[in-house]
């Protein structure tokens, strides 16, 4: 195995993040080391998808074994895969899961049943009644906004997984010192078992600063009920506090877990109001199936260069929108 060098760039932090992205884009693990206060330790990390019986057994030979999925709230949700305890006790707030076997594994423990486990469970269409509960493998669920709303190791394996391009979902474990001391590796050693392994080895704190620069940073301008006509409708208002654009929400009942809808503000359908593109009707449709059903969220996101040409004709998405959205629906959700 073997992922190619850092390139020389002026943020260590940078390049550390994109030697791990590319190796983990190439489906091999890396290190990920744990903030100090959290003790230090590192953790092999793998694309749960890239789970082959080969690189579970890497990660079962070299770890304490306990391997967990860190995953979306949202999946873990799919998959009925409740907390362990509600009034969990631990000190960080971690959010095990009850554990899981694949359906049709075996008895669960081997690499090659926990590597068949842990890809079923990154799989977008995998459902509940494929798992067995309760099993060998541990999901954890990372919170909806990532490192942004709690740093913690499962929050950034989710985030390392998207920002590769990745299925959101990522199988951890920490190493162990390579003595028998019966610690896992800290300090020095985890670096130390990258370079012998030639891994990327990056820390949860690089993550989060390459995510504080990328981030767009949005300021909440205004919230205010739609009016007696909508009850229970409010208008939810942003401003980028780079770019200046303005960005509109439009939240019916309880934003967490509602459905959300995105939409590009065009300048012709939605500003000038022309029926040269079908973006006027394809917001109000999206603001009247929101509001209709009492439940969800509308975003209309303005990009700060938009030309008067409608978005629609220059089809792709813009990242960029996906971006801002996902930081409304962030803020909206707390
Ligand atoms: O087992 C653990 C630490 O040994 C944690 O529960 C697990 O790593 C989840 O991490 P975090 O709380 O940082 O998301």
């Amino acid at each position: 195995m073997s992922v190619e060098a850092p390139p020389a760039v002026l943020d260590p932090a940078a390049g550390r993040v994109q030697h791990a992205l590319r190796a983990l884009a190439a489906g091999e693990p890396i290190v990920l080391v744990d903030d100090v206060r959290r003790g230090g330790e590192g953790a092999l990390v793998l694309p749960a998808g890239a789970a082959t019986p080969h690189w579970i057994a890497f990660l079962v030979r070299h770890t304490t074994g306990f391997l967990r999925v860190a995953m979306e709230e949202e999946a873990c949700d799919r998959l009925e895969l409740p907390l362990m305890r509600r009034d969990r006790t631990d000190r960080f707030g971690s959010a095990l899961c009850v554990t899981v076997d694949g359906a049709d594994v075996g008895t669960g423990i081997s690499a090659t049943a926990r590597a068949r486990t842990i890809k079923a469970l990154a799989r977008p269409d995998s459902h509940p009644g494929e798992f067995i509960r309760p099993g060998h493998v541990v999901p954890v669920r990372a919170r909806n906004g990532g490192l942004s709303a709690r740093e913690g190791r499962a929050e950034a394996v989710v985030d390392l997984m998207r920002l590769a391009a990745l299925a959101p979902a990522g199988v951890f474990s920490e190493i162990v010192a390579s003595e028998l001391t019966g610690e896992t590796a800290r300090g020095r050693e985890p670096a130390r078992f990258a370079a012998e392994h030639e891994l990327a080895c990056v820390s949860v704190s690089d993550v989060v600063a390459c995510r504080r620069r990328s981030d767009p940073q949005l300021v909440r301008t205004g919230d205010t009920p739609a009016g007696e006509a909508f009850p229970g409708v409010r208008l939810v208002t942003y401003r980028g506090t780079a770019d200046e654009a303005g960005h509109l929400a439009i939240v019916a009942g309880d934003p967490r877990g509602a459905p959300v809808v995105v939409h590009r503000e065009c300048v012709d359908g939605n500003v000038l109001g022309l029926s040269t593109c079908d973006c006027g009707i394809r917001w109000r449709d999206a603001v009247e199936s929101v509001v209709r059903s009492g439940r969800g969220i509308a975003i209309s996101i303005r990009l700060p260069d938009a030309s008067p040409a409608c978005p629609a004709r220059d089809l792709g998405t813009d990242p960029r929108v996906a971006a801002v959205a996902e930081r409304i629906v962030q803020d909206l959700r707390g």
